[in-house]
């Protein structure tokens, strides 16, 4: 990469582009709804069930102007979810700043292991063990999204539940690989601790991206 380009990486007004495309959000509170995916590479907190391994290497991914992408999602909605990859391992203050002054509604999904940066309509926060979120990414959080592998990860989500804000949405989200026993204790546990609710991975069940 030349230093030009590193340079606006650095920025944030060019973001190594994985992948982008106009689907329906899967997963949590806005779940069903319509909404336009912008997946930035580059993560290396080393989920062992990510379903999305091939998003780690940034190197793998071109860099894009921010204002490209932004034109894009015009064209389909107002509403944008990044994700990645760890999205805040990049700045997101100038593309977020562009797309709301497109009246695009800007939603994130993150780890929150690196700094805060970016102007939010939604922050969703879906902590992992191997690398903590910050303090400042639980005080964001409008979602806690947990991920259920196996079964001491409920006492972990009770932990994490504890950092995030009154008014946080808290959810329980079966891994992929575990969803049949996983999603059973969900549903059990929801009912035992009602202010949980249980998030499924439904665009896997649509076969839509
Ligand atoms: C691929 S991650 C990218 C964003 C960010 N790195 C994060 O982990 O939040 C998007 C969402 O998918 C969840 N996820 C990843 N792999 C999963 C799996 N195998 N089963 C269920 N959820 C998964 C993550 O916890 C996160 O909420
Ligand atoms: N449809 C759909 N909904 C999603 N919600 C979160 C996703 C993600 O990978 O961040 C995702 C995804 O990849 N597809
Ligand atoms: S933090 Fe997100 S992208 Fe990174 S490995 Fe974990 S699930 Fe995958
Ligand atoms: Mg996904």
């Amino acid at each position: 990469m030349d230093k030009k380009t590193k340079d606006l990486v650095n920025k944030g007004i060019m973001l190594p582009l994985m992948e982008e495309f106009y689907t329906i959000q899967g997963e949590g509170s806005h779940t069903g709804t319509a909404a336009y995916f912008i997946r930035v590479g580059g993560c290396d907190v080393g989920c062992h069930w990510c379903d999305v391994k091939e998003s780690w290497n940034a190197d793998l991914h071109p860099p894009t102007l921010a204002d490209t992408i932004v034109d894009n999602v015009k064209k389909y909605t107002n509403t944008v979810v990044i994700t990645g990859g760890e999205p805040l391992m990049w700045s997101m203050d100038y593309i977020t700043k562009l797309l709301q002054k497109n009246n695009i509604k800007t939603h994130i999904e993150t780890s929150g292991a690196y700094s805060f940066s970016g102007k939010w309509d939604w922050f969703c926060l879906s902590p992992k063990k191997t690398k903590l979120p910050l303090n400042e990414c639980y005080l964001e959080a409008d979602e806690l999204k947990m991920i259920i592998h196996n079964k001491s990860d409920f006492e972990f989500a009770k932990e994490q539940a504890a950092k995030v804000g009154e008014k946080c949405q808290l959810y329980l989200q079966p891994e992929w690989s575990k969803k049949e026993k996983m999603t059973e204790l969900i549903v059990d546990y929801v009912m035992k601790n009602p202010k949980w609710k249980i998030s499924l991975q439904t665009h896997k069940y649509l076969n839509i991206p």
